[in-house]
């Protein structure tokens, strides 16, 4: 539960480790890198005997393949290789792999075979790896399409073939691994946008190298042990006081559920006091499910809040720009969501006020509303989100949480982060409200602001998934669902946090 966080690399820091690594490495990185994939193929396929199909490509991830296949053919293992490229044209490591392979008695072929009446034991992806450089074409897409196709555990090698290693995006065609070995350390691209549809489940083999011994980690793979020194259970000598007076303002006319939600997260994990003031003249007095939240007027919520939410549901009428305006310069930390992010981008003024301010700022926009924030649109943002996220933390000078699958967030010095909790059903109306009533509520608690954001990130994905476990979703979860498991999750976070660990740890 509580591993250290792993570190992360694009793949310009990948070979920076290589080159460093490699005047050492003795066996070499390709030797390594073959001989603990092939030890993968033995596990994935202990219960399946048969043929294991390998799949190599034109550079070195086609090196990693044809050593795979050597070693597996020395373990007796039955193992068909098809080529896709040329020999001469190999890297020189790759070419050395591919004659060390024949010379053990492999044959290769230049197309793929029909697998055998009984199937594959194994599809290995050795196709592309970080070098890929461009959208595949044929015949590349051809060969994916095919091996996508076959049926059966299917292991990638490095990085599934056609997924952009640093941005999660599949160029053109990509392999759909069961699972992915990769090497040295974490990419982004196997964590965010179509990463983990493409990769499975993925595991990191260093290949014995220390990566962070010769390069610092460029991003970190969010854990819980990043945020366990906060995980504390409450003195008994204390009051509401103690908690914090947490402020959330939105809920215009038709959103006011919105509020609504992000109120009972805050109150559900645990802020003192909530007041949520409604920018709907006409909204309840009262919320009749929840009445501990106290509902007030937005401008009386403004003076209560010591730190404030703006945003879910909060409308784009000039009401809301003045609230705005009234809100942005308080010395207060503000989160701001939704339609706080959408009044921003259209409002050089308003964008003006919000990058200059002294007090800190969370902004949480989904892919849409970081696309109007920097002047582009989802699609761009989505064509690299570590970008994105980054671009909005220098500019805003805030902390950035870039919402999706995969929620990058992201510092104003260049720090980030990828989630890996939380699953499709929350891709439902209201779920980023409740996001935000959890940071509001942490802040409230007077956790700092960075350890919030990526705590409350991080329990409201591992909320949903224990919500899947149990059978609630994924698809159909609700939001409201969310708020009470986050806070069962939360308080078991804080039961093991305060357990020992044991004496041989
Ligand atoms: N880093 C490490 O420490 C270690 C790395 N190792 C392994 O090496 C892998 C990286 O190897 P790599 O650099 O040779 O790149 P790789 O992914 O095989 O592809 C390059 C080839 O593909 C071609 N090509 C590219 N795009 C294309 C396209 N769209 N369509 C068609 N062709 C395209 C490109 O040709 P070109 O662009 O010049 O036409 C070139 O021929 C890495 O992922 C890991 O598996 C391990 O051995 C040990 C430790
Ligand atoms: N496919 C997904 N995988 C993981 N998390 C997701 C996925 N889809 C949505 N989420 C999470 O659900 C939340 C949705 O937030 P948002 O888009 O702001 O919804 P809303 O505006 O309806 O409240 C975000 O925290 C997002 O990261
Ligand atoms: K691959």
């Amino acid at each position: 539960m509580f591993s250290p966080p792993e570190p992360i690399y694009t793949v310009s820091g990948i070979r920076a480790i290589e080159e460093r690594a490699k005047p050492q490495a003795d066996p070499t990185l390709m030797e390594r890198a073959g001989r603990v994939a092939a030890e993968e193929a033995v596990r994935l396929t202990m219960d399946r005997p048969g043929t294991v199909l390998i799949a190599c490509g034109p550079g070195n991830n086609g090196g990693d393949g044809f050593v795979m296949a050597r070693r597996l053919l020395q373990a007796r293992r039955p193992v068909v290789v098809a080529f896709a490229g040329k020999t001469e044209r190999l890297p020189a490591d790759a070419r050395a792999a591919l004659e060390a392979w024949h010379e053990a008695g492999g044959e290769t072929l230049s197309e793929l075979p029909d697998p055998p009446a009984e199937g594959w034991a194994l599809v290995v992806d050795a196709l592309f790896g970080i070098g890929l450089q461009r959208p595949l074409e044929a015949p590349y897409t051809n060969w994916i399409d095919t091996l996508n196709a076959l049926p059966g555990p299917r292991l990638a090698i490095d990085i599934p073939s056609g997924l952009d290693a640093n941005t999660g995006r599949s160029l053109g065609r990509a392999f759909r691994a069961t699972h992915t070995l990769s090497f040295i350390a974490l990419k982004p691209g196997l964590l965010t946008l179509d990463g983990p549809d493409h990769a499975g489940a993925v595991t990191v083999r260093t290949l014995d190298v220390d990566p962070e011994a010769l390069l610092p980690a460029e991003g970190q793979r969010l854990r819980p042990s990043m945020f366990r020194e906060h995980l504390v259970p409450r003195p008994f000598n204390t009051h509401k006081g103690s908690f914090g007076d947490a402020g959330i303002i939105g809920g215009a006319n038709g959103m006011n559920g919105a509020a609504l939600l992000a109120g009972r997260a805050a109150l559900k994990l645990g802020a003192g006091r909530i007041f949520v003031g409604m920018m709907d003249r006409d909204a309840p007095a009262v919320d009749l499910m929840q009445p501990e939240l106290m509902l007030r007027a937005p401008a009386v919520v403004l003076d209560a809040a010591g730190v404030l939410a703006l945003g879910p549901g909060l409308g784009l009428a000039d009401e809301a720009r003045r609230m705005m305006e009234r809100a942005l310069p308080l010395d207060i930390p503000l989160i701001l969501d939704a339609d706080a992010l959408n009044l921003i981008a259209e409002d050089h003024r308003l964008e003006q006020i919000c990058a200059g301010r002294r007090a800190a700022t969370i902004l949480t926009p989904h892919p849409a509303e970081a696309g109007r924030l920097l002047g582009s649109d989802a699609a761009s943002v989505q064509a690299d989100r570590l970008g994105a996220a980054a671009g909005l933390a220098r500019r805003f000078n805030a902390l950035i949480a870039l919402k999706g699958c995969g929620t990058v967030v992201a510092a104003p010095d260049e720090r980030w982060w990828i989630n890996c909790t939380g699953h499709p059903g929350m891709a439902t109306a209201g779920m980023g409200d409740v996001l935000t009533g959890l940071v509001t509520a942490l802040i409230a608690q007077h956790w700092p602001l960075e350890s919030a954001l990526i705590a409350a990130v991080h329990l409201h994905g591992a909320a949903a998934d224990r919500l899947a476990r149990e059978g609630v979703g994924p698809i159909g979860l609700t939001s409201g669902e969310v708020i009470d498991a986050a806070r069962a999750v939360f308080n078991a976070w804080i039961v093991q946090a305060a357990t020992p660990l044991p004496e041989s740890a």
